[in-house]
């Protein structure tokens, strides 16, 4: 089973991309919402209260995600700590995922990965292409600013991110999402349908 991950910054594209390829049938998996699953295990909560304390949870103890993200991304140290809690729980969930669809005899799963650093992480060393989408930042903060997001917030996430030059690096194909949402989708698909017909 081929692993089709896309990577890009807060805002790049990567959602309208993949939707272009499940469009075409393929499986996927969003990593910021197996992210969200795993804030409702018991350990999880644990290890953030631990880390950040009692404030970042509703009265029925569940994490409001809000209060996690004010703290969590204040400081180059304290996405750290949150990393090192969620990553690895992230990755045990991905994998039960990977495995189920190869169990199901799925020929490709497309992984939506925002925070993806390099493909020597050890839940991208499996990667089969990485498919990077770009668009400049200020329009990336623009798109994620009308799609809801607040600004200083969408800032601070960047600045905890990898940028463009270290994604192009990581790449295997690269998309510049500068034109329309059209354009993007078709670029994906000119590629899917070259690369599904030879590999
Ligand atoms: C901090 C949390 C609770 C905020 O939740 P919220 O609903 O506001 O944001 P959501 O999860 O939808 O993420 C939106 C975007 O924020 C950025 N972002 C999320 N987590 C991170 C991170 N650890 N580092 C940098 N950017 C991040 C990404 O661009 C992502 O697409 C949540 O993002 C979280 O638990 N993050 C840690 C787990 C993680 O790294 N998830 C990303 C997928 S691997
Ligand atoms: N080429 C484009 N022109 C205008 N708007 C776009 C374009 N591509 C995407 N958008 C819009 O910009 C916003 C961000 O796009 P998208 O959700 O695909 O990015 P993302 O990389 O998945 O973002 P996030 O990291 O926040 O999940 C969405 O509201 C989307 O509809």
């Amino acid at each position: 089973m081929k692993k089709l991950f896309l990577i890009g910054g807060m805002g790049a594209g990567k959602s309208t991309a993949r939707k272009a390829l499940t469009d075409e049938g393929l499986a996927w998996i969003d990593l910021d919402q197996v992210g969200h699953e795993v804030l409702t295990w018991d350990t999880v909560k644990d290890d953030l209260r631990a880390a950040f304390g009692d404030d970042i949870f509703d009265e029925n103890g569940e994490v409001v995600r809000s209060a996690l993200a004010t703290k969590a991304f204040a400081t180059p140290a304290a996405t750290r700590k949150l990393n090192t809690v969620t990553m690895p729980r992230i990755e045990e969930r991905y994998t039960d995922l990977i495995d189920g669809f190869a169990a199901e005899g799925k020929p490709a799963v497309v992984v939506e990965y925002s925070v993806f650093r390099n493909r020597q992480q050890s839940l991208a060393y499996g990667a089969d292409v990485v498919l990077a989408v770009l668009a400049p930042l200020d329009v990336r903060i623009e798109r994620a600013v009308a799609a809801g997001w607040d600004e200083e917030d969408v800032r601070a996430r960047i600045a905890r991110q990898i940028t463009d030059a270290d994604r192009i690096e990581a790449a295997d194909v690269v998309f510049n999402n500068d034109g329309t949402p059209e354009e993007l989708r078709n670029e994906v698909l000119v590629w899917w349908n070259q690369y599904r017909s030879c590999c």
